[in-house]
């Protein structure tokens, strides 16, 4: 297995320039693939979930043209005619293109199957089936209930009044409102339970309206969207950096030292993520904030114990923070965690612990208090992008660590530790 050594790092300085946002460039790409008349996607991510996106794209016979980089894709839309695939459509594990294919391709003409990587087939769907066979959609199991993958035989979805399970994946939601217009007819989604990682439908909603479509809303609890409607194709759409990614930049600068320019995302961000720098202010983060940037550096850094429902992604890297900030750090409602890229409750407090602090990992919690002393370990990363990522925080913070396969990275930040060697001083 591969490894990384990461020797402490005393101070980082510079600016970088983030990748695309995940979750914008694979809705951008579905959208513009659906739209009638084609579409220049710039600054899009290139990475695995979006590799996935586009490789599914084309077996459905969508023309995607990329530029040399990979950043700048022209889509000719289809106008919701998609071929029939020679083969199953593999999406790894990108949540962002299975949930909302699953979605989109029940309600257009054609027979699909779409499969992932062994941890897809344990992250459950049935929600999103559930809502979608309600509606009169074909959606099987292929192995187990619940789980992918599926076997999709499209175009028999009428609309209507449906319930959809909000409490384990917004991604559900997201993918019920992005084939809605693609109905029959008009549909009303009602919000069964909680919706969980709410900030996400903000992202749909607006991807949606960019590309024509409005829908409706009662305070995230009932939605409304009208049948028989067609995307429209862009002249051109910029993807935002992701705020995500942004996060270990934050983090960085507030735990070494030193100053980031972080170019991509700012004050005016669509995406929830863009909360974690108002948490980190909270720890002690000196941050200016403008529209499209933000710059930030060190405070003293302090315990919170915050509610990261809004924020799953990046309350990772705030675990990762509490090993530098004083006292206990909470981080609550976060039990999805574990149905993520692998089990993120387990897998964090495990690996917190190698390292010398104190965890207690509840069912929907964690929470850290920081080692008296650090120990000079290997991190497994379980194959999740964001454990190798926020790992990486424990050298910003003077301590030597080992980063287990770290090519996990290539889900959403390939360049992630070149770009952070880039703002590094040993
Ligand atoms: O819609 C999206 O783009 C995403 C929604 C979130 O998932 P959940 O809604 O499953 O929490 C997030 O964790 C994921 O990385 C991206
Ligand atoms: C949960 C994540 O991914 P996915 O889109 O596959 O759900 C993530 O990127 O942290």
């Amino acid at each position: 297995m591969e490894q990384l050594r990461l020797e402490p790092i005393t101070k980082v300085n510079g600016s970088v320039t983030l990748p695309g946002s995940k979750s914008l460039s694979n809705r951008i790409l579905l959208l513009a693939a659906l739209a009638e008349g084609t579409t220049v996607v710039e600054n899009l991510l290139d990475s695995d979930d979006i590799r996935h996106m586009l490789g599914a794209l084309n077996l459905l016979g969508v023309n995607v043209s990329l530029n040399e980089d990979k950043t700048v894709a022209t889509v000719e839309g289809v106008a919701g005619k998609f071929k029939t695939p020679s083969e199953p459509l593999f999406l790894g594990n990108a949540g962002t293109a299975y949930r909302p294919l699953t979605a989109v391709l029940a309600a257009v003409e054609g027979e699909y199957q779409l499969v992932g990587e062994p941890r897809m087939e344990e992250r459950p769907i049935g929600h999103l089936v559930d809502a979608l066979q309600a509606l009169g959609g074909d959606v099987e199991y292929l192995k187990h209930k619940d789980y992918p993958p599926l076997a999709i035989k499209g175009g028999k979805i009428n609309g209507g009044k449906v319930e959809i399970d909000g409490s384990i994946s917004s991604q559900f939601l997201t993918a019920l409102l992005m084939a809605a217009p693609l109905f029959n007819g008009d549909t009303e989604i009602t919000i069964k339970g909680t919706l969980v990682s709410k900030p996400y439908i903000d992202i749909t909603l607006d991807v949606m309206k960019r590309f024509g479509v409005t829908v409706s809303h009662d305070n995230y609890e009932t939605f409304y969207v009208n049948g028989c409607q067609q995307y429209q194709a862009l002249e051109r759409i910029m993807v935002e950096g992701d705020a995500s990614s942004a996060s270990y930049f934050v983090a960085a600068a507030a735990i070494a030292g030193g100053e980031i320019e972080i170019n991509g995302v700012g004050a005016a961000s669509v995406q929830g993520d863009i909360g974690f720098a108002k948490v980190m202010e909270q720890v002690g983060a000196k941050i200016d904030w403008y529209d499209e940037k933000l710059v930030v550096r060190k405070g003293e850094l302090n315990a919170v114990d915050i509610d990261a429902n809004a924020i799953p992604d990046a309350a990772m890297t705030l675990a990762t923070v509490a090993l530098f900030a004083k006292g206990k750090t909470a981080i609550r409602n976060i039990y999805n965690w574990r149905v993520k890229e692998t089990d993120r409750l387990y897998a964090m407090a495990t690996e917190l612990r190698k390292v010398g602090a104190e965890v207690v990992e509840g069912e929907d919690f964690i929470e850290i208090t920081p080692p008296d002393t650090f120990n000079d370990v290997a991190i497994d990363t379980y194959n999740d992008h964001r454990i190798a990522m926020c790992f990486a925080m424990v050298a910003v913070g003077g301590k030597p660590i080992t980063i287990n396969d770290p090519k996990c990275t290539y889900k959403t930040f390939p360049t992630f530790f070149k770009v952070l060697e880039s703002v590094s001083s040993q």
